[in-house]
């Protein structure tokens, strides 16, 4: 399903704080930011292959996956959309 990066945010945020049964983002968060930083760099390794070897949807999918593990790293440390954007 398509979603924005904010609506992703905001969708993981609420999953942190009501914990529904299920939940690979939880899961994920219960592993704490080791396990967490992790899987960003497994997924950062993943978009270059992607990028270099797989073509343009392959990347894409591997940007996404990316982009999610690191809003999870984000909601693990109590990082807000805000605190991102005003580094930028
Ligand atoms: N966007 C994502 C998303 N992207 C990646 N992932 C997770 O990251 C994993 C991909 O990691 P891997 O590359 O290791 O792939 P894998 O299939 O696990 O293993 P391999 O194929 O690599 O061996 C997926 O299996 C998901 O568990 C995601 N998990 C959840 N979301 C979205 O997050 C929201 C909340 O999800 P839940 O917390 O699961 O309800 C929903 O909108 C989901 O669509």
């Amino acid at each position: 399903m398509s979603k924005s990066f904010e609506a992703l945010f905001e969708e993981l945020t609420r999953k942190a704080a009501e914990r529904p049964e299920g939940s690979s983002t939880v899961a994920l968060l219960d592993g704490g930011v080791h396990s967490i930083g992790k899987k960003v760099v497994e997924e950062a390794a993943e978009v270059w292959m992607a990028a270099e070897h797989e073509g343009r949807d392959a990347a894409a999918l591997e940007i996404s996956q990316l982009l999610y593990h690191l809003q999870v790293m984000m909601v693990a440390l109590d990082l807000d959309l805000n605190d991102i954007y005003e580094q930028l």
